[in-house]
């Protein structure tokens, strides 16, 4: 089965936590109704958008006033995707229709995208407040808060899906999403990445069976492609956002794909620095990265997104969208100079606004060299079914104050007029379109997609594809229209002036192949450039407490997730220490000690890697060359650790062994270890202490843990980087289980013992779990082909102890795990827990009885009462009450922080 499930699934809540824009939902609070108008938005939109039809005019409009559909992708490879939607068409479809009418309205069950390849994204208009209240909604609202928690559904509006699907991305390929958090995209371009890997490993190690349906379920993966490191993917995808903390939404959204090829970085895409390449005997010169794709999903104005965020509708105003058109040009600008020849940018907005879109793509084109250096790539044949719109090639601009122009030439005579000669609200030329004498007047802007609300009942969006024709050189910025001599020339505009010098050299350092300073980073630049504009209207989010909206300050970013369904999780950021919390499992032996001491206590170690909110954030500690991140130290394949490893594991030598890398300064394993793809070890190395900010890499893939005696191997493999592994451990340390019944019994049950003969209890495993030596093992779970609906195949870690075995899985995916494939949401049952918490009980019962001569009845009802407890702490992973209870206790709690 998928990728993703294999790869630990993942905790994580809803959709990586929300962008600036769910926060935490405010589900009680309800703010005065939005009057949905603004008569600039309006008047504007009316001159601008060439929609001639009155009709289609009115439902324009009308559609932007409407409430937006929720929308949904599965995701992980295709065959795993395919299942779970299956899943969704066979068990909850059939109930929903069923409903028909709440509150006299007609319901509607999810509704495939019927452009959306292989119908993997849904959507569908009941309104959420229905979905999460109405009963007959109960059994599907699970399903979706529990597939969204493990990261095989994905909350994002639809037309946030277009542009990863026009980016023609392939497995093997170099990929740099500027602008990426919270990630949906992102997710999107690391999927492409791995299409196909598993069935290309299983190709190169020779193994591939004749009723292996995951290769099937990927027919039409191409199983050459990509196949230079024995099948393993060898592309990369940086995912960058400028924004400290929501660069952490994007390892906390991500992290659940398990991907060895993925560096998160935190730098102004403006300035995105030269990531240094190893020296090659036959290149002299020093090599950068370059990129086959792009994605410059910029900050923008966001009136693509009024139907989700109705207070856009008072908050609009013109000059949002006049701010961020430069800072659209520079990043994409930079995208076009780190691209390869031939390699592609897909810019895209949420804004409808000319000024962010069609004179952003002629701008940067210009300023790369004109129609011979950057082509406008023609997707009028992609995505069949889409309904889009041709980009404009005339357009007008309004200023801050409403008025309406029709050219620069306009502008300037109005210049003429005025005494300081200065264009309102800061107009440039480049925002008009080009006069004829231009070299970039005759651009096929008509190949840029613009997507209405009403052509099919979405948010809007705005799509191009840029390709690179060949090398080039950028022109410097054209310099705006300054203020007259006479004209004051205060501290700021010397502060400005200063800034903008310093930006120019940066970027010329930038495409010479330098490491840019740190100074813009984080936008600290483009405020000080900006302070004077207008704040882009569109940076009010919906917080997580339901702050006044004044106080609301988030930007909104279009891909904000869709107000998931699901709870919210905390979107803290963090340290990157807190960032890799473990969800680590335990053994019988860790739960027995602890609950013996702790079984009541209610304050433990957070277990999930989403940051627990803390009331005052610790004080970070900058390394030298001013990141945060504790450093990425690569391990020695001879290190005495990874030998006992490839022993212990019987680890076959075509599995590489020097990818492994620890995050800590002396380079020593403590508690992790990480596994990484080769190009991400050399830019790692390569780019030690040149200030690149690398937030998260590599996937954790062996974790300490106790062991049982000198002869066990005190590293077990990890949930998420079993799959990568796995097949390459020696058969002495592989399980496998084939028949559904165990596999329940094995996620239902905490610590099934095989001891004194209770092994027979364990089916076709038994055995087999009785005479496997102690310590981490492989379970291949391997279904016989007997149901129909199992056919997902899964390679997990299992632990064996003295006396019994667990699975190591994070209790969000055993939960899901249940609920998928057995519709069982009833309590885990941990026997261990039970009888240390009764055990506990009885120790104090005796003791009270003892020194206070309590009465028997009062001791009896304290230990129903603690038992309960206990029982309540492993049980239902059917809220997140529960399960956060039974993080706090322990089951499947991680021990320490590296
Ligand atoms: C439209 S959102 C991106 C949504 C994202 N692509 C997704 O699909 O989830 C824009 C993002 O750009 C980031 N951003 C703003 N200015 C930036 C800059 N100069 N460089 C890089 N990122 C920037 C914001 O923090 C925000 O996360």
């Amino acid at each position: 089965m998928g990728r993703r499930n294999f790869r630990g699934g993942r905790k994580g809540g809803n959709r990586g936590g929300g962008g600036g824009n769910t926060g935490g939902r405010v589900a009680y609070v309800s703010f005065p109704e939005v009057v949905k108008e603004n008569e600039k938005l309006q008047r504007y939109y009316d001159a601008t958008i060439p929609i001639e039809d009155e009709e289609e005019r009115k439902a324009f409009w009308e559609a932007l006033r409407t409430e937006l559909p929720n929308s949904f992708r599965f995701c992980g490879s295709k065959g795993h995707a395919l299942a779970v939607r299956r899943l969704l068409e066979e068990r909850y479809v059939p109930e929903i229709v069923k409903i028909e009418r709440y509150d006299g309205q007609p319901v509607q069950a999810p509704q495939p995208v019927t452009w959306y390849p292989d119908h993997l994204a849904y959507s569908m208009n009941t309104p959420k407040h229905v979905i999460r209240k109405f009963p007959p909604f109960a059994a599907f609202q699970k399903f979706l808060v529990s597939e969204t928690q493990v990261g095989n559904i994905s909350r994002q509006e639809i037309v946030s899906m277009i542009p990863p699907l026009l980016m023609d991305l392939s497995p093997g390929m170099t990929v740099l999403d500027m602008c990426a958090a919270p990630g949906s995209k992102a997710a999107q371009l690391l999927e492409m990445l791995h299409v196909g890997e598993e069935a290309r490993i299983r190709k190169a190690m020779g193994a591939m069976e004749e009723n292996n349906t995951d290769v099937k379920a990927e027919e039409g993966a191409d199983l050459d492609i990509d196949s230079g490191d024995d099948g393993r993917a060898t592309g990369l995808l940086i995912a960058n956002d400028a924004d400290y903390k929501r660069s952490h939404m994007l390892v906390h959204q991500l992290k659940r794909l398990s991907s060895p090829n993925l560096l998160v970085t935190n730098h102004d895409a403006t300035l995105f620095p030269a990531i240094k390449l190893p020296k090659e005997p036959s290149q002299p010169n020093q090599q950068y990265l370059r990129f086959d794709r792009i994605l410059a999903d910029v900050p923008c104005s966001g009136d693509g997104t009024l139907r989700k965020n109705a207070n856009l509708w008072n908050d609009w105003g013109p000059g949002g969208a006049l701010g961020l058109h430069s800072t659209q040009t520079r990043i994409l600008v930079r995208a076009l100079q780190m691209l390869k020849v031939g390699g592609r940018v897909v810019y895209s907005t949420c804004s409808m606004n000319p000024v962010e879109n069609e004179a952003v793509i002629v701008s940067a084109i210009e300023r790369c060299g004109g129609p011979d250096k950057v082509d406008i790539i023609d997707c009028s044949e992609r995505l069949p079914g889409l309904k889009r719109n041709p980009g404009m090639f005339q357009w007008k601009i309004i200023d801050k104050d409403g008025k309406i122009w029709n050219s620069w030439e306009e502008v300037q005579q109005h210049m003429l007029t005025k005494e300081d000669g200065l264009p309102p609200s800061k107009l440039a030329e480049t925002m008009f379109p080009r006069a004829d004498t231009s070299d970039c007047s005759g651009l096929p802007l008509d190949r840029c997609m613009r997507v209405y609300a009403h052509q099919q009942d979405t948010g809007g969006f705005f799509i191009t594809v840029l390709e690179k024709k060949a090398d080039l050189k950028v022109r410097p910025e054209a310099p705006q229209v300054k203020p007259e001599v006479k004209a004051t020339t205060s501290n700021a505009q010397e502060a400005k002036e200063e800034v903008a010098a310093k930006l120019a050299v940066e970027e010329e350092k930038a495409a010479e192949g330098e490491p840019t300073d740190v100074l813009p980073t984080s936008g600290t630049k483009r405020q000080i450039e900006d302070e004077s504009e207008e704040k882009p209207d569109i940076k009010k989010a919906k917080t997580a407490s339901p702050a006044p909206p004044e106080t609301q300050t988030e930007v909104v970013m279009e891909d904000a997730p869709v107000e998931a369904l699901a709870e919210p999780t905390s979107e803290a950021p963090a340290t990157e220490v807190n960032a890799e919390t473990d969800t680590e499992m335990k053994t019988e032996a860790d739960v027995k000690t602890e609950t013996e001491s702790e079984v009541k206590t209610e304050t433990a170690t957070p277990t999930t890697d989403t940051p627990k909110p803390q009331a005052q954030a610790p004080e970070r500690r900058r390394n030298a060359d001013g990141s945060y991140e504790e450093p990425y130290k690569y391990l020695s394949p001879e290190h005495e650790v990874i030998q006992n490893i490839k022993t212990f594991y019987n680890l076959s030598p075509r599995f590489p062994d020097g990818r492994y890398m620890v995050r800590n300064t002396a380079g020593e394993p403590a508690k992790a270890i990480y596994y990484t793809s080769a190009l991400v070890r050399d830019i790692l190395v390569q780019n030690e202490g040149r200030g690149v900010k690398f937030v998260h890499a590599g996937v954790k893939m062996f974790m300490k843990q106790d062991a049982p005696s000198a002869e066990v191997c005190r590293w077990r493999i990890q949930s998420e980087g079993m799959p990568i592994v796995a097949g390459y451990v020696g058969s002495d340390r592989v399980i496998r289980l084939t028949k559904k019944e165990t596999f329940h019994k094995l996620l239902k049950e905490m610590f099934p013992r095989f001891a004194e003969g209770e092994w027979s209890k364990l089916g076709e495993i038994g055995e087999r779990a009785r005479d496997i030596s102690m310590g981490c093992c492989v379970l291949r779970v391997e279904p016989d082909g007997s149901d129909a609906d199992w056919k997902e195949r899964m390679v997990l870690p299992l632990w064996k102890s003295f006396q019994s075995l667990n699975l190591m899985l994070p209790k969000e995916d055993r939960a899901a795990m249940l609920l998928r494939l057995f519709n069982d949401t009833t309590p885990v049952i941990n026997q261990t827990l039970k009888d240390a918490a009764k055990k506990d009980a009885d120790k104090k019962a005796s003791e009270e009885t003892k020194t206070e001569a309590v009465e028997t009845p009062e001791v009896k009802v304290e230990e129903t009462k603690d038992t309960t407890a206990a029982e309540a702490d492993v049980a239902a992973p059917s809220n997140d009450k529960a399960i956060k209870v039974e993080d706090t206790n322990g089951a499947t709690e991680p021990a320490a922080a590296q």
